[in-house]
């Protein structure tokens, strides 16, 4: 992959975890540049990748071949305004941000670039990432190339053809490693109401989700039922604790709760 010089703007946790797994594969650092205001978000990314941080977004646009929007949807207004005076037509900008699509981000910056969105999720951090594409006709396949293979320094990458797919991208992978740290404790907690220590219920609870969540990605000609019909003994324990879930709906409150992530997605368009 042709390395560029990259300025992510906003410094934050999304941020962090993609620059943790660009390094890792080893993207250079020097050619790495990320801002924000305050140096206690700036200064950790500096000691712990080398690479370079700012507060001035101006001069690391101007600088950047690449430049990432990574701001909350809330700032990227006010943060993309001043970018007004710039000619970023020789750069390819890349936007992180949920619920700001293509043409309101044009809009924000005052001019057509060429722009690819990236829905990315923390496990990036690990090379374990899932990121969603999107990328308007008009936008090169060299740049869209880049893009890719930026994402696949840290992790899997799909393309959308329609823009809303970035908002079901969200809801499946985006917004998802939260829905897993929510069922993880809850099951960590009842597991020190069972009577383990905190450390041994975490332990018993993160190893039978990485067991589970490897034995998919070990299996893919598998279907997720066999896998489940794989472990429930008929008539045992697994099939009393899957009865009780369906009890109580939890296929329905996993829709839900997606289908709620992309109402969301959505209503932010209408907001930023
Ligand atoms: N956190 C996640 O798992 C994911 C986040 N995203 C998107 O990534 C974007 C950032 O989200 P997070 O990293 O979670 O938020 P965050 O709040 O952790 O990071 C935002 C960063 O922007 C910085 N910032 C604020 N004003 C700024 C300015 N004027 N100039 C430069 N930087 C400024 C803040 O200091 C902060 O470091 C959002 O648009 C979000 O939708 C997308 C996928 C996943
Ligand atoms: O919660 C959010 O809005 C961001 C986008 C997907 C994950 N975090």
């Amino acid at each position: 992959m042709e390395h560029k010089k990259i300025a992510f703007i906003g410094a934050g946790n999304m941020v962090s975890a993609i620059v943790a797994g660009l390094v890792a594969d080893g993207y250079p650092s020097d050619l790495i540049t990320a801002t924000a205001p305050s140096p206690t978000r700036r200064l950790p990314l500096e000691q712990k990748y080398g690479i370079h941080t700012t507060s001035d977004n101006l001069r690391a646009v101007d600088d950047a071949q690449v430049v990432v929007l990574s701001v909350k949807p809330q700032m990227m207004e006010q943060v993309c305004e001043p970018f007004q005076s710039m000619n970023l037509s020789g750069k390819l900008v890349i936007s992180i941000a949920a619920g700001i699509n293509c043409d309101r981000l044009m809009q924000m910056l005052g001019q057509t670039v060429n722009l690819v969105r990236v829905m990315p999720n923390t496990p990036s951090q690990l090379g374990l990432g899932m990121s969603g594409l999107y990328a308007p006709q008009s936008v090169n396949q060299a740049d869209k190339d880049f893009a890719a293979k930026l994402m696949e320094s840290c992790g899997k990458v799909c393309w959308v053809e329609q823009e809303s797919g970035i908002n079901n991208v969200i809801a499946a992978a985006g917004s998802a490693p939260a829905y897993f740290f929510l069922f993880m404790e809850a099951m960590q907690a009842e597991a020190i109401a069972q009577g383990f220590d905190k450390p041994t219920a975490r332990l018993l609870v993160q190893q039978a989700a990485l067991g589970a969540a490897s034995m998919v990605v070990e299996n893919p000609e598998t279907e997720l039922s066999t896998l489940r019909e794989n472990v429930t003994s008929k008539g045992g324990t697994t099939a009393e604790a899957l009865r009780t879930f369906n009890q109580h709906q939890l296929s329905d409150i996993v829709a839900k709760a997606m289908q709620a992530a992309v109402a969301r997605a959505e209503e932010m368009e209408k907001l930023f």
